[in-house]
């Protein structure tokens, strides 16, 4: 014990007892000068003074673990790397209900998943798009089917026209129909205009997730630098929740267009609120049987629509004219995000519940930036418990502006790279490589000086789209000339992807000590990303308490 410390116990015990051997002993001496004096009492303030900052400190530290701590995630990525994906694993793993509460309100958009890719094929096929330039086609489908160089087709496709063109459009018009009445239903007929800033009150989405309050939209021409990561903070942007759009549109619809052709939802409406509300109206049918009337039983769910067009809808995807028009325009509908066309008559079942991978796949494009808290239980290092919020943003161009203002706060970010999308354009740009946009993207983030100190992991993604592309005889060296003549084998490919991200981040980063933790993943198999979210919550917690120095 500090000497200091014993002789102001001294001082103290002194007044309480003379008979005290130990306060006896340590009296001062009958003689003491008074300089003496002095500089034992100076001697006891002293003591006195650290001793009660021991005391604070080891309150602190004591506080310090009864506290919940907060780790903050952003996700970031390019449009359709698979960031809200990864947030959907995370709310399977540490928030099943909130999963489960939002599950119905998945239904809405699997169909207008499915409908989209029913309107491509017979925007494909439409007779009167022979001889038209394949450009033309390309610049209004969405990324994930546009592959980059023209078809070889594209000479000429006039003499391989889809006999049945004609009924197949006329059979299908109800589901065309539909996709106006799926968006609007997603809308908020009050605010079509996406630059203009909203504002979500909070707590009106389901229980652990929150949009960011407004500020202004995060929109700037798609012809905007890949990423400006500028240190003057704009306000936090609004969210914008974004889906397809569709091209038959019969009604004047109240939904605004994006530039990338797209509708967008403005990010106020909570759409998952009101489609759970709408799935969730069952009243009782019969107070005794305890039935239930069910969506099936309302004649204005879309799932009649649906049902009734499956048919023909499964007709049209098997037709050999079909799938050939398809090949020749180069249209590879399974590598395309929201891809149920396989799925027709379970999707499309009356009773349909979405499962788990259904939601998983489901495509809805962010736009804003949307928050999600969940609270892990308590361990031995945080009594408190830890509160994890995790920032999923947007990733097309446009909406890149809006990360910056999260850079500052932000514990790790988990960044995805899809590295199957290396014969794919940006949808927003069809100039442009999606894995060199990646590759910028990546090394905009590792190098700024802000996020140095931030704990970086690295989801090389969509490993089992990249699998099968290999596997169906796509060559990487066509689309990357720096890949030479090495083996177009998974290994081969994965691992060159793998240095090549990895040898950028030791290039470029600032700070030279950080590491950066790289998986292999394909984030819509939950058994394997459950595993890997696991190693990254430890990996960042573990970085969290060093740099909170609790460590
Ligand atoms: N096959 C496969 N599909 C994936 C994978 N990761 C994501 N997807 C699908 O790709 C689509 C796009 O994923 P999202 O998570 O919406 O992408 P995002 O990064 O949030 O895109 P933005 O919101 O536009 O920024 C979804 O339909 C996902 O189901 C993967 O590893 N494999
Ligand atoms: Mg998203």
């Amino acid at each position: 014990m500090d000497r200091h410390f014993v002789q102001f116990a001294s001082s103290t015990g002194r007044r309480r007892s003379l008979s005290d051997p130990l306060a006896a002993a340590l009296q001062p001496p009958p003689n003491e000068t008074p300089e003496q004096r002095q500089s034992r009492l100076q001697a006891e303030e002293d003591a006195r003074r650290r001793s009660e900052r021991i005391d604070k400190m080891l309150k602190d530290s004591h506080k310090a673990q009864q506290r919940k701590q907060v780790v903050k995630i952003l996700l970031l990525g390019q449009s359709e790397s698979g960031k809200s994906t990864t947030l959907k694993q995370f709310m399977l793993l540490h928030s099943p209900s909130t999963f489960n509460a939002e599950r119905l309100a998945w239904r809405f958009v699997i169909y207008l998943n499915l409908v989209r890719s029913v309107r491509r094929i017979l925007e494909a096929i439409a007779p009167e798009l022979d001889g038209e330039d394949i450009d033309d086609l390309e610049s209004t489908e969405t990324a994930s089917i546009i592959i980059s160089g023209r078809p070889s087709s594209a000479v000429s496709t006039a003499g391989n026209s889809v006999p049945a063109y004609d009924s197949y459009r006329k059979c299908l018009a109800p589901l065309l129909d539909l996709e106006q009445r799926l968006i609007q239903l997603l809308s908020d007929p009050e605010d079509n205009d996406e630059r203009e800033a909203t504002h979500l009150p909070h707590g009106q989405l389901p229980q652990g997730s929150a949009y960011m309050p407004a500020g202004h939209a995060a929109a700037s021409p798609p012809s905007s630098p890949p990423l400006h990561l500028s240190s003057s903070m704009p306000p936090r942007p609004a969210p914008r929740i974004t889906i397809p759009r569709g091209a038959y549109s019969s009604h004047p619809s109240p939904v605004a267009l994006s530039p990338g052709n797209e509708v967008t939802i403005p990010g106020r409406i909570n759409w998952k609120k009101t489609l759970i509300g709408m799935a969730n109206n069952q009243s009782p049918k019969g107070e005794r049987t305890g039935e239930i009337h069910g969506w099936w039983e309302d004649l204005h769910d879309p799932v009649h629509v649906m049902n009734r067009c499956a048919p023909v809808m499964t007709e049209l995807w098997r037709d050999p004219k079909v799938q050939q028009r398809l090949r020749e325009r180069r249209l590879r509908l399974e590598e395309s995000s929201g891809f149920y066309l396989n799925e027709i008559p379970r999707v499309t079942a009356k009773m349909y519940f979405p499962t788990d991978a259904d939601v998983l796949r489901a495509r809805l494009k962010t736009t804003g930036v949307v928050e999600h808290t969940f609270s892990l239980p308590k361990n031995s290092e945080f009594r408190g418990g830890v509160e994890w919020k995790i920032y999923d943003v947007g990733g097309a161009r446009p909406q890149r502006q809006a990360w910056a203002p999260y850079f500052d706060d932000v514990n790790a970010i988990i960044f995805l790279a899809p590295i199957s999308s290396f014969d794919q354009v940006l949808a927003e740009d069809p100039n442009i490589n999606r894995l060199d946009d990646s590759l910028q993207l990546w090394q905009a983030v590792v190098s700024n000086p802000l996020l140095q100190k931030v704990n970086i992991i690295l989801f090389l993604n969509k490993c089992d789209l990249l699998k099968r592309k290999l596997e169906s005889g796509v060559r990487l060296t066509h689309h990357m000339t720096s890949y030479n003549d090495r083996p177009n084998d998974y290994e081969s490919v994965s691992k060159y992807f793998r240095n090549k991200f990895g040898a950028m981040h030791h290039h470029y980063t600032p700070n030279k000590a950080r590491e950066c933790y790289v998986h292999f993943t394909s984030v819509t198999d939950t058994r394997n990303t459950q595993t890997i979210i696991s190693n990254v919550r430890d990996i960042i917690l573990t970085g969290n308490l060093k740099s909170s120095s609790l460590m």
